[in-house]
């Protein structure tokens, strides 16, 4: 049975360590992607909006317990009856600084929240964050949908694991720089085709410091078509999925029932 859903992924500049400036521009940007023709189901951000990878002063900039990005966007999520997928904020909690990505539904309900399990060295995420300790599924207008940051994607046994838990959707919010397009694309557009899942992801855009980043946000379907994708420009890009596809896809080549978990389980550990 057809089930649509729509989204409206903003690929936005980040101005690295002005959290005053990033949360004016994430504002301007959420009232544009609700004030269009076509009301969005969803709306996902990318990592990182709040700071940047401002490590080096990121205990002071985090949001003490994500307070504030839950005040403000758990507001505008009831206000615009409007699921939200808030990208990831540096988040001050006992023990350090996470990386994390509040959900919220239609209600402006904080329906989960997932940190970055795997640190990224290249970029010095292991000097200053703290890695998190569970999965990230969620339900989104009854669709059971999981969540991922960036790196994450590498790391293929992770998606499965959403998959196997029932989701159908991924959702990945990144700081994805060049020059490793390729890379970008080529994971997303695998963790699609192997778990038979709908990948959405939101990378930002703009130069910070030596890091280029090369936007190409993107909507990819079960069967490993790219839907939408954009260029390098700051944008808000729109699409919309149908559920439907993803049962499509698993009875065509039921990999889920063809499975050897017994032998996966041993050699991989
Ligand atoms: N912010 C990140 O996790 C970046 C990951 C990345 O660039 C990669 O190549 O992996």
């Amino acid at each position: 049975m057809s089930q649509i859903l729509k989204f409206a992924i903003i690929q936005m500049n980040i101005k690295v360590g002005d959290v005053a400036h990033n949360t004016n521009t994430l504002q301007t940007k959420l009232m544009e992607a609700v004030s269009g023709e076509v009301k969005p189901d969803v709306v996902i951000f990318p990592e990182m909006w709040n700071t940047g990878y401002a490590l080096t002063e990121i205990d002071q900039l985090a949001d003490e317990n994500g307070q504030q990005t839950i005040e403000l966007l758990s507001r505008f999520a009831k206000q615009h009856q409007i699921n939200i997928v808030a990208g990831s904020v540096a988040q001050k909690k006992e023990g350090g600084v996470y990386n994390t990505i509040f959900a919220f539904d239609r209600e402006g309900q904080l329906i989960n929240d997932y940190s970055k399990l795997h640190l990224f060295r290249l970029m010095d995420e292991e000097k200053y964050l703290q890695a998190g300790d569970k999965l990230g599924l969620l339900e989104i207008d009854g669709v059971q949908a999981g969540m991922l940051i960036c790196y994450d994607i590498r790391f293929p046994e992770l998606a499965r694991s959403l998959a196997l838990q029932g989701a159908r959707v991924l959702f990945v919010p990144a700081q994805w720089p060049k020059p490793r397009l390729q890379h970008w694309r080529t994971l997303l557009t695998a963790r699609a085709i192997e778990n038979q899942m709908y990948v959405v992801a939101c990378n930002r855009m703009g130069v910070s410091g030596e890091s280029e980043f090369f936007g190409h946000s993107m909507v990819i379907d079960p069967w490993g078509e790219i839907i939408v994708e954009a260029g390098e420009e700051e944008t808000i890009l729109y699409g919309e999925i149908d559920l439907a596809l993803v049962e499509k896809v698993r009875s065509t080549i039921p990999i889920f029932e063809d499975r050897r978990p017994s032998f996966y389980e041993t050699v991989i550990k």
